[in-house]
């Protein structure tokens, strides 16, 4: 058998060398600042080394107010961008592919300060109420995304993900649960969405990625039938790959198990015919290479056990009784 885990896989112009893809982490290791520091540069360049084809950097704030803590990275400032592409250059060294999730964090902030989100409801009852955002506090936030996305652009990145998912800002605005809105951006729950894709792709033609809630657990909130029709938009407007996680919207419970969402990335890549990433609770590799070899999803996203066994496509590749090439430095041991 060839494991389709290790075949590369292309997006537009950049070739990844496996369907491994280190999952976004807050890492909460940056000073208020948001710029890289020593403790970023080991810990990605760790998963590049141990053979992962895209390195997605954490959510990293466009804007300091959208950050989920004071301890986020950042992407705000043209003073973030050196930083940045030092981490570029040092996952590349191995091979590896770079991508970042540009966030902002709404009504989940908790930076100091006020806080925004698309209608003032806080997320629970714990958390700050949210300011309801003004028409040009929208526009200004459009206009951070873009900014982000250029400063990835100068800092080297291959791929971009704007983080729609886990009950951050744009998520509050794809779901009725958070957008109580009654103008156009309340009547039409995917324009905030739609214009920061619009925003991001003037200044950005590489791969573009979208993360979801694809549900939001709650039985009046979003299915994952609505974000069937919302990936078909996505689809229309350009995003190469929809990265399916679930819930995060509003406080409840769910049940966990390996594998819970694949689920919905089978079905968004069937349904509404655009290239998926399969996350939550994928560990070992021949789970990993069901996933892709009953198509079910295109890319494999590992967060907790890259965090376990940061050579985890080693790992994989041993369990799927195949081999992969190491890092030159540690071939003797490989
Ligand atoms: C420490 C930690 C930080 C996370 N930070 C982010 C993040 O920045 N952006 C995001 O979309 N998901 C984030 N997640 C969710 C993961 O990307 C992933 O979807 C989730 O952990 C399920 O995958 P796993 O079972 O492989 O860990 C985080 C998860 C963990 C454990």
């Amino acid at each position: 058998m060839t494991a389709k885990l290790f075949e590369p896989y292309t997006i537009k112009n950049v070739t990844l060398k496996n369907r491994i893809v280190m999952s976004p982490m807050c890492m909460y290791s940056a000073e208020a600042d948001g710029k890289v520091n020593d403790f970023h540069l080991t810990h990605y360049i760790s998963r590049a080394a141990g053979q992962v084809g895209l390195i997605m950097v954490e959510a990293s704030g466009v804007t300091p107010q959208g950050r989920i803590s004071e301890n986020d990275l950042g992407i705000w400032s043209d003073e973030q961008i050196p930083g940045l592409r030092k981490l570029v250059d040092g996952i590349k060294q191995y091979g590896s592919k770079t991508s970042i999730q540009i966030a902002h964090a709404g009504r989940k902030s908790k930076v100091n300060g006020d806080i925004i989100a698309p209608s003032a409801i806080p997320f629970d009852e714990h958390s700050k109420t949210p300011k309801e955002m003004t028409k040009e506090e929208i526009k200004e936030t459009i206009q951070a995304f873009q900014d982000g996305a250029k400063r990835a652009l100068q800092a080297g990145f291959d791929t971009i993900e704007l983080h729609a998912a886990h009950g951050y800002l744009i998520n509050e605005f794809l779901s009725p649960l958070s957008n109580k809105r009654d103008d156009e951006y309340g009547q039409d729950q995917y324009l905030f969405l739609e214009e920061i894709i619009n925003a991001v792709k003037e200044v950005w033609d590489g791969p573009l990625f979208v993360r979801i809630s694809a549900t939001d657990h709650h039985k009046d909130g979003l299915t994952v039938e609505d974000y069937i029709e919302y990936s078909k938009k996505m689809k229309a407007q350009g995003i190469d790959l929809i990265d399916c996680s679930t819930g995060a919207l509003v406080n409840t419970s769910i049940n966990v198990y390996p594998g819970y969402q694949v689920p919905y990335a089978e079905k968004i890549r069937q349904e509404a015919d655009i290239p998926t990433g399969a996350v939550g609770l994928i560990t070992h590799g021949i789970q990993a290479e069901e996933i892709l070899q009953n198509e079910r999803a295109d890319l494999i996203f590992i967060a907790r056990e890259l965090l376990r066994d940061p050579y985890w496509p080693r790992t994989a590749a041993k369990q799927l009784g195949t081999k992969i090439e190491a890092p030159k430095q540690y071939s003797r041991g490989w």
